[in-house]
């Protein structure tokens, strides 16, 4: 067997819905022919925008969805006939679906007593993974008085406790505001990396898309647009469609066969005009919307022909302090690219 078959493999995967409305209308293709690798310890997040097919695709995986097409795969094992509580994979979703009659201990310990561990090895299990998910020593709490997020660290553990060969969860962490959020992704990591966990992860964030997964999967209408390493993705994405969804704010397009540029938030940098001649990339006349100070330096939004029609962007200045005076709404200011900030698009 070789390296290609380890872990899951999904291969050539659809989902289809029966059509809702006239019986003539023929089924809704909500996934197409997906095929995706998630090694083992590998943690692979799809990213893609709502109705895309990522939960779609999860729930195939995990068995509450029937396949149409294709195979899913774990270790070289068709699994995609078998009931979920056969395939050893473990779920979590949005909302952790705690047990609201049992504490954090019961509810941590719930998949564990279903396999008939002893009890003590259950209580040493469950201290280690409370310790883990950031809440040591909260076992007998109930979990009617815990916050959100202290809810999902509850519901990450428990999901973790029997040790599934592949953990599947299905946006963990939307239901919180985005502080939480962005401080819950980095700690997922680090508890998906200390137990050597694999995981596929759905997300309709690219933050947390990146600060979670090994790789990202990006989706969009049933298909995989490009799987690349977070990093590799924001340097080269493949096409506008990626770009834009992983967070690029504008695009120049290329000239005499020269392909586009996708820039990105802070991509845009308020030119003072005393730079000289004009950078090889470009300066463009702009018109000031508004602005504001943030972490730390001005953003100001400003309405700006890039070469495809007037759009509205995100202009930085240098940090520093506030500038005020020239960045009035209606103003009229120039602005440049930084070239570090921005990706050469393939197609
Ligand atoms: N049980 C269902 N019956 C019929 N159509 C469904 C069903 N579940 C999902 N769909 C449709 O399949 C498509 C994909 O839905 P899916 O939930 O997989 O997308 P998603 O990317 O996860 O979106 P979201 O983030 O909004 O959940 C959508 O057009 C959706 O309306």
């Amino acid at each position: 067997m070789g390296p290609s078959t380890e872990g899951l493999v999904v291969d050539a995967v659809s989902v289809t819905y029966p059509a809702a409305g006239r019986r003539d209308e023929g089924a809704r293709t909500a996934v197409d022919h997906v095929s995706l690798t998630v090694g083992h310890g590998e943690v692979v997040a799809l990213l893609g925008p709502s109705g895309c097919g990522k939960s779609s695709l999860l729930r195939a995986v995990a068995g509450l969805e029937p396949v149409a097409t294709g195979r899913v795969v774990w270790d070289g094992d068709d699994v995609a006939g078998r009931p979920v509580h056969e395939r050893g994979f473990g779920l979590m979703f949005q909302d952790g679906q705690l047990f609201a009659h049992l504490d954090v201990a019961g509810n941590v310990a719930y998949g564990l007593r279903n396999r008939n561990v002893p009890r003590e090895e259950r209580r040493t299990r469950v201290a280690e993974l409370l310790e883990l998910v950031g809440l040591p020593g909260s076992g007998d709490r109930s979990v009617s008085t815990m916050s959100g997020g202290e809810r999902q660290r509850v519901a990450l553990a428990r999901a973790l406790a029997p040790q599934p060969r592949l953990l599947l969860l299905d946006e963990p962490l939307s239901a919180l505001d985005r502080a939480l959020r962005e401080r819950l992704a980095t700690d997922l990591r680090g508890v998906l990396a200390a137990t050597g966990t694999t995981a596929l992860f759905v997300t309709h964030d690219h933050d947390e898309a990146f600060a979670v997964a090994d790789r990202v999967a990006v989706m969009a209408r049933g298909t995989l647009l490009q799987v690349n390493t977070p990093a590799a993705l924001w340097a080269a994405p493949a096409d506008r469609e990626v770009a834009t969804f992983l967070g690029y704010q504008a695009f120049v397009p290329g000239t005499a066969g020269e392909p586009s540029v996708a820039v990105a938030p802070d991509g845009l940098v308020l030119d003072d005009g005393s730079a000289g001649p004009t950078p090889p990339t470009g300066r463009w006349a702009a018109t000031v919307v508004g602005s504001a100070f943030r972490r730390g330096r001005t953003e100001v939004t400003v309405d700006v022909d890039l070469g495809e029609g007037t759009v509205r962007c995100t202009a930085v200045t240098p940090s520093g302090p506030p500038v005020v005076g020239e960045v009035r709404p209606g103003a009229s200011v120039h602005v440049v690219l930084d070239e570090s900030r921005t990706a050469t698009l393939a197609g």
